[in-house]
């Protein structure tokens, strides 16, 4: 068999974009189990955050008109009528020429519209000292100014967050419907790869290393593993298994055998899988040329190249996308990279589109990319990495010095 119809990356994405639907499916989560997961609702803010006025700083809460024209030399005299105490409602209304002592986070008295720092006063036996003027509403957080009741705050496909989660349990919402977590189907294959747990290995014997960066990368996104084990090349068996796997999941992901080698059945297994069948083999990448993509159904599958960095490089670019479509994530392209200057000269064929491992290193205050070199079966490669540099297909290579985009691996 041959690399018919070798796709660019752009093609590819678009195609997998184009192809994976979100599965639709939802499920209600308490809100501290909600982190990863994407919403399947827009969130409404049922009420004002914060839901009083609120004084930044400690202080005396005045009007500010009180204060215009306070100096060192010339400050206004306001008359201390009381002390607000947290978390407690202030009904006592502030009359002109009147202040209330205010700790940070204190609700403003009715009347009041600014705060007046404690290093900008003087509290003379009842007697405040301005020394400096306010504006109206210095110093003061308003009602609704966080959050607006009645506003959109989150909208469905949002993947939450610390800060998401944060903004939720502010207003009081302690459950959430998110997508249902999706189901990641992976398969090993090859009659020399045998369990990371095995000791000694024989001659010629390979741990399985993809089941594990695979796994890690898709549990980080939000995804169930199922593991369906390590399938030998014998086709029987590998369609066997790959099959039962495939009921049981979303998305289903094998490694190794889809090159054009004798023995490499992973085509055929997937095309056995369903319609429309195979519909990436190939893809002018480096690494990572023998990836394959198909829809099964309205299944995705992905085989993904045997050697390790290989593989998870190319499940960090398409097996991510596949999951954020599957996850019902609302596409927003921004991707976690830095700039930095490449160390040296790297060629690269027009055409392909090139990612080269990187370590980065901080020199005078510049971030420079110094390309970590090896072949795509060393993971030792990746491990000494911080990012990869893209070399986009339309370029043919980058100069040393050269300010270049750096996907961070986290
Ligand atoms: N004649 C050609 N040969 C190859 C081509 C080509 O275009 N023409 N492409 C090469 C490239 S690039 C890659 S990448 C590999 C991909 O091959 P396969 O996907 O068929 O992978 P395997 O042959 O099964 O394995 C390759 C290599 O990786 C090791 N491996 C596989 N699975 C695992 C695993 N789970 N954990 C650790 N290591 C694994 C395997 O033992 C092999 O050493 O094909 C090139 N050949
Ligand atoms: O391009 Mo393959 O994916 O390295 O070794």
């Amino acid at each position: 068999m041959q690399f018919y119809n070798v796709k660019s990356v752009e093609e590819t994405l678009a195609i997998i974009k184009q192809h994976v639907a979100p599965i639709n499916a939802t499920v209600t989560l308490p809100l501290p189990e909600a982190r990863g997961h994407v919403l399947a609702e827009d969130i409404i803010a049922p009420e004002d955050v914060p839901g009083f006025d609120r004084s930044t700083v400690d202080g005396y809460a005045v009007k500010a008109q009180d204060t215009y024209g306070s100096s060192e030399s010339t400050p206004q005299f306001l008359e201390v009528v009381g002390e607000i105490e947290m978390g407690e409602e202030v009904t006592q209304r502030l009359q002109g020429g009147q202040a209330m002592a205010i700790p940070t986070g204190g609700m403003l008295p009715p009347g009041s519209d600014s705060v007046i720092m404690v290093e900008y006063c003087e509290n003379m036996d009842g007697l405040l000292n301005t020394y400096r003027q306010v504006a109206p509403m210095e110093n003061v957080i308003q009602k609704g100014e966080d959050i607006r009741q009645g506003d959109k705050l989150l909208a469905k496909g949002t993947r939450l967050r610390a800060q998401e989660l944060g903004a939720l349990a502010s207003l009081g919402i302690t459950e959430v419907t998110v997508y249902r977590p999706i189901r990641v189907g992976y398969l090993s294959s090859g009659d020399e790869i045998v369990p990371f747990q095995t000791k000694r290995l024989q001659v010629g014997q390979v741990r399985d290393i993809n089941q594990l960066t695979i796994a890690a990368l898709v549990e980080e996104w939000g995804g169930e593993v199922i593991l369906g084990g390590i399938v030998p090349d014998e086709y029987e068996t590998f369609k066997w298994t790959a099959q039962r796997l495939f009921e049981q999941v979303d998305f289903l992901v094998l490694s190794g055998g889809s090159s054009v080698g004798a023995k490499d059945y992973t085509t055929e297994v997937i095309q056995s899988l369903g319609d429309p069948g195979v519909l990436v083999h190939g893809v002018s990448i480096k690494p990572g040329k023998p990836t394959i993509f198909s829809m099964a159904g309205n299944k995705p599958v992905l085989g993904l190249p045997g050697h390790p960095a290989s593989a998870m490089l190319i499940f960090l670019l398409f097996g991510q996308t596949a999951m954020g479509r599957l996850q019902g994530e609302t596409e927003h392209n921004i991707p976690r990279r830095i700039e930095a200057r490449i160390t040296q000269n790297i060629a690269s064929s027009p055409g392909r589109s090139d990612y080269i491992r990187v370590r980065l290193v901080e020199r005078e205050g510049e971030w420079w990319a110094e390309p970590v070199l090896g072949k795509s079966g060393l993971i030792s490669t990746l491990v000494a990495s911080d990012g990869v540099v893209e070399i986009a297909s339309v370029k043919e290579g980058v100069r040393q010095g050269e300010w270049v985009p750096v996907l961070l691996l986290r």
